[in-house]
């Protein structure tokens, strides 16, 4: 079979991908029997795209086409998230410079993984909103594992526009109107949901079976001449990346002035402040009643989970410019906020 000789080809690769594992990594890059590589994505919580998994994510798609291996799966080494997307410290208070070179780099390895010469596929095994839904779309194959995990485009909510590549992307693969509805109202699926309108390919039970299933679909290609197969796939997917080739600059100053703008900036601090780890603290650069009011909704919300709305309270912030500072201890300056009583 196909796939045998290429394994034979390959399995020197064992040794090298030993040496990969063993530096500090935030992909796991493991060469299989087959000859499938698969790529563990392990950068720590939640395996969100700052600049430097991009980098490492460009890099390991350059291995696999360089090593001629024929086949690459992706799933997550983490048990609840497939991808956050974009690491949002990426996108608070960006400076310009680093921004723009950060959307440069996040288009280059989507033109290397949406045009990969060899085949790809997505075990998702978690949750996969926004830039981890687009990393899987961008796949030829995605098999999602059940559970309350949910995959979509929540890019709205954050107060973001999806780049027009990405709405193409998803347009090509599921309705045009089930299209819109999901970009405009920030639907996210459950993986029931996903199969009926085509987002994902297949339901699995868990890792191993999503795995197994990408290997499958993978399988199918023995029995294809491999010349046919990529220049058919590059017939299909070419004249996207070219639009994106020739259109760039465009697209990262749009994005750019979209996250600068001053209600995405809101969004992505209350995002911050609802996480410890990420909570920088050279964030807060002086006293902004509006920070310090977005993040003691954060701090709330952390405390109080369910009964507590976070977003209404943000919102409150925005609203009213931080002069109604909640206190998570005080019960008056909360009592609009908690929905169980
Ligand atoms: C081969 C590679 C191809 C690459 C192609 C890449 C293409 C990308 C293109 C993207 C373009 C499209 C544009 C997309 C816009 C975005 O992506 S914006 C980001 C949107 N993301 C979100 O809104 C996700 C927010 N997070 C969550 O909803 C949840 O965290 C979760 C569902 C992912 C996980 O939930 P849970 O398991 O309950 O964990 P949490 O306690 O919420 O989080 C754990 C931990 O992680 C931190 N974190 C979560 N998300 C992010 C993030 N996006 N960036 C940075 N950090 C994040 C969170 O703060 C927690 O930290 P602590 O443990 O509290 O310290």
């Amino acid at each position: 079979m196909l796939l045998r000789r290429v394994y034979k080809q390959h399995r020197w690769l064992a040794s090298h991908v030993k040496f990969l594992s063993t530096q500090k990594s935030s992909i796991d890059i493991k060469v299989d029997n087959d000859g499938i590589a698969i790529l563990n994505l392990q950068r720590p919580p939640v395996n969100s795209f700052s600049m430097d998994f991009l980098k490492e994510l460009s890099k390991s798609l350059d291995f696999v086409e360089n090593n001629k291996i024929t086949a690459m799966i992706l799933t997550s080494a983490f048990p609840r998230v497939f991808s956050a997307g974009l690491d949002i410290n990426e996108v608070y208070k960006p400076d310009a410079v680093r921004f723009k070179e950060f959307w440069t780099t996040l288009q280059e390895v989507w033109m290397k993984l949406f045009g990969a010469r060899f085949i790809t596929a997505a075990a998702i095994n978690g949750q996969s909103p926004a830039g981890g839904c687009l990393m899987a779309m961008s796949c030829e194959y995605r098999v999602m594992i059940k559970g309350t995990f949910t995959i979509g485009m929540n890019e709205t909510s954050l107060g973001l526009i999806a780049p027009t590549w990405f709405m193409e992307l998803v347009k090509n693969t599921i309705n045009v109107r089930d299209a819109e509805y999901a970009f405009t109202t920030s639907r996210m699926f459950t993986p029931e949901e996903a199969l009926k309108v085509r987002l994902i390919d297949e339901i699995a039970a868990d890792k191993d079976d999503a795995i197994a299933k990408c290997k499958r679909f993978i399988k199918k290609f023995d029995e294809i001449t491999p010349s046919a197969r990529i220049n058919t796939k590059m017939k299909l997917r070419g004249p996207a990346i070219k639009k994106l080739q020739n259109t760039r600059q465009e697209d990262t100053e749009e994005i750019y002035q979209l996250v600068i703008h001053p209600d995405t900036q809101k969004v992505a601090i209350f995002q911050l402040y609802s996480s410890p780890v990420s909570a920088n603290p050279a964030i807060i650069t002086g006293y902004d009643p509006m920070e310090v009011c977005i993040e003691n909704c954060a701090q709330c919300k952390k405390m109080l989970g369910a009964w507590f709305e976070g977003q209404l309270c943000a919102e409150s912030c925005i609203k009213y410019r931080g002069k109604m500072i909640p206190d998570c201890e005080n019960y008056a300056s909360i009592s609009p906020f908690l929905n169980k009583l």
